[in-house]
């Protein structure tokens, strides 16, 4: 090796740190990072999110961090406003990386993402779709209280138990919301053998994406895909699991397919798109319609909706019962507007302020999604005049502002009165306004009504026939989240008392 191949080895490494260091200072301010591997060395794995909250506080509301991929990370609300919604077409592109195309059936498909005119026809489609389902016959509010109804009888028998885990009856209800409003079934608790190899599934890639630094890597250098130890955990590994789901899938619309009757009023979403498929062809316009994207749809659902209703839901059980004042308050409220003996509806909630008020808290206090799902830019812009490039990628981080001391002082406390001003009745405009646990703009959670309607129902029918408190001799429930892709609470026993 003669030492002008030398010369020339290290003049190539000096251009490349000198091109690697002018890009970083094109994006907005923050931690320095090194050429290739950007900021990892210095990345928390375990709580990512608690690492952006201590970055923004040295930074401000907007700052990169290179995962190795520049990602600009917005953590002030007034920021992610202009962002979202001011400038929301631009914010609203997804980047397509091995790792975003994990749960994806085919390029560009599905909702969550997939981005473009695609991504805008199918959002469109299944928003229109899961809203009628919310209208004339309240077909959604029906189909949640009939999956509660039997979630009654199994915690019934839970009862009988001196202590409880709770997080499975709560799975199931929520697992079988979906299954009634895509597929219009559910599985009985003694017969879900199906469901539960399908929700572990689910759980294990979510874990494993949030905690494997190989899958930062194949998402920020794509071809690192095909390395032998790299791409097996980063991918390879993963993708494994999501085609066991995708087989599920598959079988259900094949099983829907042979059944349906085209001219009826569909009542589940795998026939009404089905149905939509149908007209579409005989127009001769497929536009983005076909059963691989059907089937990527519903993965979306499920990936979007189990886990965050259900996590959310785990959170009020151990809450109240580590709260019980602001349980009995809970329960006199729905005592008193509701009673025992009728089940709720939507229309109860104006009546309801007080219980209103523990949904909000209970979302805020929880704050299930530690890092937002990841956007993009479609062209250069900026946000406060920091200039962001176009194909950036940005995390807005919704689970900072429902930290916000300044708005919910001691954040770390479950206090729904927070939301409620001294009347008890009128709610506190701010409070609400930094409520995002649903994000904002065009990617706001297409799931929002679903969720607030399974929330609030759920929660009251619970109040009605239970109370949850601490079992004879048993400790109060630990209250630290754990980390993962949502934040999820340590498993926990209950006493749950049948209230007469
Ligand atoms: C407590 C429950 C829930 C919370 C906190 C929640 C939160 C979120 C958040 C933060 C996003 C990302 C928004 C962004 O990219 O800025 C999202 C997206 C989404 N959610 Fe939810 N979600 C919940 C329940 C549901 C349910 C029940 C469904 C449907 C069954 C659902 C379907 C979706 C879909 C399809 C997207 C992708 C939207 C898009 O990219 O256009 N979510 N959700």
């Amino acid at each position: 090796m003669g030492p002008s191949f030398l010369l020339v080895f290290f003049a190539c490494i000096a251009y490349y740190i000198y091109r690697f260091y002018k890009k970083v200072a094109k994006y907005p301010p923050g931690p320095r990072p090194l050429p290739l591997i950007g900021n990892i060395h210095q990345l928390e794995l375990s709580n990512t999110h608690k690492w952006f909250e201590k970055l923004s506080q040295v930074y401000g509301p907007v700052f990169t961090v290179f995962l190795p991929r520049p990602t600009v990370i917005i953590t002030g609300l007034p920021e992610m406003k202009e962002a979202l919604i001011k400038k929301g077409d631009i914010f609203a592109g997804r980047a397509q990386s091995p790792v975003e195309g994990l749960f994806q059936t085919m390029d560009n498909g599905g909702v969550i993402f997939a981005e473009k005119e695609p991504w805008k026809e199918q959002r469109r489609f299944a928003m229109h779709t899961l809203r009628n389902f919310g209208m004339g016959r309240n077909c959604m509010e029906e189909k949640i209280l009939n999956v509660v109804s039997t979630m009654v009888a199994q915690v019934n028998e839970l009862a009988k138990e001196p202590a409880t885990d709770m997080n499975w009856p709560i799975q199931l209800c929520v697992g079988n919301i979906i299954n009634e409003l895509l597929l219009d079934y559910h599985f009985e608790a003694d017969d879900c053998a199906k469901f539960v190899e399908f929700k572990n599934n689910l759980e294990r890639v979510f874990h494993l994406t949030r905690n494997r630094t190989s899958v930062l890597l194949v998402q920020a250098y794509p071809w690192f895909i095909n390395l032998p130890i790299v791409g097996h955990y980063g991918y390879w590994d993963l993708r494994k699991d999501v085609l066991v789901i995708l087989d599920f899938l598959r079988d259900e619309i094949n099983a829907n397919k042979k059944t349906i009757d085209y001219n009826a009023e569909q009542t589940c979403f795998v026939n009404a798109y089905l149905q939509e498929m149908k007209k579409k062809e005989e127009k001769g316009d497929m536009g983005s319609f076909s059963e691989l994207q059907l089937a990527n749809v519903l993965m979306d659902f499920w990936v979007a909706g189990m886990e965050t209703t259900a996590t959310t839901l785990r959170w009020a059980v151990i809450l109240l019962a580590a709260h019980p004042d602001i349980q009995t308050k809970l329960q006199a409220e729905i005592d008193a507007v509701i009673g025992k003996d009728r089940l709720p509806s939507m229309s109860d909630k104006p009546n309801l302020p007080y219980t209103s008020a523990v949904v909000m808290e209970l979302q805020r206090k929880s704050n299930i999604v530690t890092l937002n799902v990841p956007h993009k830019t479609t062209q250069d812009t900026d946000i406060g005049g920091l200039f962001i490039p176009k194909d950036c990628t940005i995390l807005p981080q919704v689970s900072t502002v429902l930290d916000n001391p300044d708005v919910y002082v001691n954040p770390e406390r479950f206090d729904p009165e927070r939301f409620l001003e001294a009347d008890g009745k009128t709610f506190n405009k701010t409070a609400v306004d930094y409520l995002v646990p649903f994000s904002l703009g065009k990617r706001q959670c297409a799931g929002e009504s679903l969720a607030r309607m399974e929330l609030f129902l759920i929660l009251v029918v619970l109040m009605q026939h239970y109370s949850f408190v601490v079992p004879e001799n048993g400790s109060l429930p630990d209250l630290t989240p754990i980390y993962g892709i949502t934040q999820v609470p340590h498993a926990y026993e209950c006493k749950v008392q049948l209230r007469s």
